[in-house]
């Protein structure tokens, strides 16, 4: 069974410039479920985490238009206040992007942003954040030394935890193990797993095994539509277009 909507995409396109990159996209993303996006390069994942974060706001000649709701609130409407949107949807990065800072400061970077926390709250904050992103035991002793410093896995953990540090509802993935090892991807994964208990969460991956593992229902996109959402284990072995069955049987893409 799917869990009540917390995101829901209506009719969305999206345009760069003249170039239609998100055709009439209409997908609910499940409460505390696992979202998996997948689709051939091009096919329009990673425009869609863009436009659910905003991030297109920054640039001129993008625009989106139809329904993203969050909270009775439509998060395209030109007038949202962007700040609080970034506090409520998280997201984290194909290569870990740790800030040029100590691990603390990593995270508490975002919270100070959005809230004011005194001390012994914050300190219990960045705490509780690294512990949920399962790198505490392995950061606690050095809290101020550089994040340049941690391998490329525990790099990515921190950004979870710089993520889930201000407790936002969603979280998106975009391609978050393709720059790592397979151990560290293991961990990811099961973090994600983990994480889904409280928040609801989008996965955009090329990896389909990744998909089928860490997903609840999964997405396939192609040239800009969403040809089919299903349950993974359906949509993995009972799709019901041609275009998903060649894809995952590796037809194409
Ligand atoms: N900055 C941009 N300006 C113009 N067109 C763009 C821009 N970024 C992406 N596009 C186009 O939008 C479409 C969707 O691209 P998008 O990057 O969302 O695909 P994707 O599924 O994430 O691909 P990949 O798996 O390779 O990351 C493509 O046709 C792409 O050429």
């Amino acid at each position: 069974m799917m869990n009540r909507t917390r995101l829901a995409i209506r009719d969305l396109n999206f345009f760069y410039n003249t170039n239609k990159a998100l055709k009439g996209i209409t997908l609910d993303l499940p409460d505390r479920q696992v979202t998996g996006m997948i689709g051939p390069s091009g096919c329009g994942k990673s425009t869609l985490l863009r436009v659910l974060n905003r991030m297109y706001s920054l640039y001129p000649g993008q625009r989106a238009e139809g329904e993203v709701m969050l909270d009775g609130q439509n998060i395209i409407d030109p007038d949202l206040d962007l700040n609080e949107l970034r506090s409520k949807i998280g997201m984290v990065f194909q290569k870990p992007t740790p800030f040029p800072m100590t691990i603390y400061e990593n995270v508490s970077f975002g919270i100070r942003l959005h809230e004011k926390l005194n001390r012994a709250e914050l300190d219990e904050r960045v705490e509780w954040a690294l512990t949920r992103a399962a790198i505490w035991n392995e950061v606690k002793d050095r809290l101020n030394s550089s994040a340049m410093g941690l391998s490329g896995g525990q790099q990515q953990r921190l950004c979870i935890a710089r993520t889930i540090a201000v407790r936002p509802e969603v979280i998106l993935f975009d391609e978050p193990t393709s720059a790592l090892d397979p151990i560290s991807t293991l961990k990811i994964e099961e973090l994600i797993d983990e994480l889904k208990r409280d928040f609801t969460i989008a996965i955009v991956t090329h990896n389909m095994q990744q998909a089928a593992r860490c997903a609840d229902q999964v997405a396939f996109f192609y040239l800009g539509e969403l040809v089919e959402v299903a349950p993974a284990a359906q949509l993995f072995t009972a799709p019901k277009h041609t275009r998903t069955q060649e894809y995952i049987t590796g037809r194409f893409g």
